[in-house]
């Protein structure tokens, strides 16, 4: 798994960190441990008011951004909120909205950035269930902080507002159901002997084990769980971490390669403990899967069924690096040291099946010494990821307990699956480190456009290198109108200037629109031509086809979604400014 976000789960940058496939888990990860964005609290010694303020904290390295953003928006980065000794129904509902509009923006990442539209307000009512999750949160927490230094007669008041939020989380949680199915009556004997023994070895849990249609294994609430309960506690002494290779008689070895990295050294640990008998983690190695399933294992005809997607180059490179990583390393170590690298447990198979254990289960974890590490964690590795998940943040570890809590940011009720969130991931990254496509929508797939092969005019002009453009399915933005039509602001913007470098505002004049139709019009056929490449889908054959050729397929649904939707918004983009240019027309003509 990857993020860890102070919270999620990791997708591990197993084996380098040079790939790109490591780079995209590597940032979902940070995500996760980076300083979260979070809001103060602050109190006024007033007799009446209190003041809670939201303060974004400027080691936010999109502080500066998001800023601008909440000064166009007409919202101090901070303000603050007088809370009243006493709070009508309504205050709570304006006060409330008017923090969650701060808190929202705070929390977006840089792609939500990129696509958020400054010329929307009211703004958008929220950016992806991320985004709406951790503002929540955000607000509880600054609740929280205030509580405990308010006085009696303003506690009231807090306590309303944080009933509110949490009545918000509720509501918003509802509304995003993973329709798993549970497979009745499959034994979970192993799953129940690794509980067993975390508990017996300090692990606090209030989920248990469950198979899934299409999911393997998932974590169950034993309970209602409430926002703010802690699902699911490991003591330190049960995570899998480079500690452990310190005890074992592979690290002077390991330790005399020249560059190489801790995940490596973990991996090929991992590769030799799961078959030794004596191991202190045999019950966790036991539970593991024969075989992982993601994009790492991808046949021959699910890699040809990609041609046109973006998928195809990231599976292929990913394969390709930790191709040349194992060639680096094997059979070297086994010829120099057959007793410690056995040649029969470090196959190129044996490897590929280390490194899909760590893509999909490592975990980046922050330890009390500041040392960020990828780790293994058993019975946590039960927990399938959501869109929506119940646990936002997850990879710090308590320095007064010496255990990583799994608290919960929104309720999940007794019987329910829960879920934990992986990292802002694209589909492409969770079929490729994973093996599957979640349910929902998912806000952070894009597909990525190389600008400088864009032909006609807007060749070296375009955005001189400064900004990777993108574009996602435009159902996820709000504004339609002239000069918007939910196709991000960035990517048009330097459209028009490559088009017409003394562009400078969105004025309606003839040339602007002019201009206008001409860059919609490049901007559809190039996406025409992206959509071409993915060919027909009737002639995706779905009959019997593996496992891997169906995720193939449904990936290229989804770029296809994605794709025509683009076009649709050109094309209704086009209908819009070639109306608004006829207007202009009769009014010079009049005028
Ligand atoms: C950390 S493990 C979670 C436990 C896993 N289901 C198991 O049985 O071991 C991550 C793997 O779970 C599966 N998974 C996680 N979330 C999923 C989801 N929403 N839908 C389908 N499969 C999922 C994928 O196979 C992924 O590689």
């Amino acid at each position: 798994m990857k993020e860890h976000r102070d919270d999620d789960k990791v997708s591990t940058s197993l084996v380098s960190s040079s790939s790109s496939s490591s780079s995209s888990s590597s940032s979902s990860s940070s995500d996760l441990l980076s300083p979260c964005p979070v809001l103060h609290s602050k109190f006024l010694l007033d007799e009446d008011d209190l003041l809670l303020e939201l303060k974004m904290s400027e080691d936010d390295p999109l502080f500066e951004k998001k800023k601008y953003i909440l000064q166009k928006k007409g919202l101090d980065h901070m303000e603050q909120v007088y809370l009243k000794g006493t709070a009508s129904p309504d205050w709570i509902i304006t006060t409330l909205e008017s923090l969650l509009q701060r808190a929202r923006t705070i929390q977006l990442n840089e792609l939500e950035l990129y696509f958020s539209d400054l010329a929307v307000y009211p703004p958008a009512e929220f950016y992806s269930p991320r985004n709406e999750l951790e503002a929540l949160n955000s607000i509880l927490s600054a609740i929280k902080i205030s509580v405990s230094c308010a006085t009696d007669k303003k506690i009231t008041a807090l306590e309303d507002l944080h009933a509110a939020t949490l009545n918000l989380i509720r509501d918003f949680g509802a509304k995003y159901r993973d329709d798993m199915n549970m497979i009745a009556n499959h034994s979970c004997d192993k799953e129940n002997q690794l509980i067993h023994w975390g508990v017996c070895n300090g692990v606090k849990t209030k989920l248990h084990i469950a198979y899934f249609e299409g999911a393997g294994r998932g974590a169950v609430a034993l309970e209602d769980l409430e926002v703010g309960d802690v699902a699911l506690e490991i003591p330190v002494s049960n995570i899998i971490s480079e500690d452990l290779v310190f005890e074992s008689d592979m690290h002077p070895v390991l330790a005399s390669i020249d560059g190489i990295s801790s995940e490596t050294i973990m991996l090929l640990w991992s590769m030799k403990e799961k078959f030794n008998n004596n191991s202190r983690f045999k019950i966790y190695f036991d539970t593991l899967p024969e075989t992982f399933n993601t994009g790492l294992s991808f046949g021959l005809d699910a890699i040809t069924s990609l041609e046109g997607t973006s998928l195809l180059d990231k599976i292929v490179e990913a394969k390709e690096h930790l191709r040349s990583q194992y060639e680096e390393l094997f059979p070297a170590l086994c010829s120099r040291y057959p007793a410690i690298f056995p040649p029969e447990m470090y196959t190129w198979e044996q490897f590929l099946w280390a490194c899909e254990l760590w893509y999909s289960n490592g975990m980046r974890v922050m330890f009390p010494d500041g040392s960020l590490r990828t780790c293994l964690i058993p019975i946590a590795g039960f927990l399938n990821h959501s869109i929506c998940p119940h646990i936002l943040r997850y990879g710090r570890v308590d320095p007064t307990m010496k255990s990583l809590k799994f608290t919960m940011s929104r309720p999940c009720k007794v019987g329910d699956q829960c879920y934990l969130g992986y990292g802002n991931l694209p589909t492409s990254d969770l079929i490729t480190f994973y093996g599957f496509i979640p349910q929902g929508c998912n806000t952070s797939d894009v597909i990525r456009l190389d600008i400088s092969d864009h032909e006609s005019s807007c060749e070296n002009s375009m955005n001189s290198g400064q900004q990777d453009h993108m574009v996602r399915g435009t159902w996820n933005s709000h504004n339609r109108e002239i000069f918007y039509y939910g196709l991000p602001p960035p990517l048009l913007e330097d459209l028009r200037e490559a088009q017409c470098p003394q562009h400078c505002t969105n004025n309606l004049t003839l040339g602007n629109l002019e201009n206008e139709i001409e860059v919609l019009e490049n901007l559809r056929s190039t996406f025409d031509a992206l959509m071409d490449v993915l060919g027909d889908p009737a002639l995706d054959d779905r009959t019997n086809c593996c496992w891997d050729v169906k995720l193939a397929f449904d990936f290229k649904d989804i770029e296809r979604g994605i794709l025509s939707s683009v076009i649709a918004s050109c094309d209704d983009g086009i209908y819009l400014v070639k109306e608004e240019y006829r207007n202009c027309m009769t009014e010079d003509i009049r005028g």
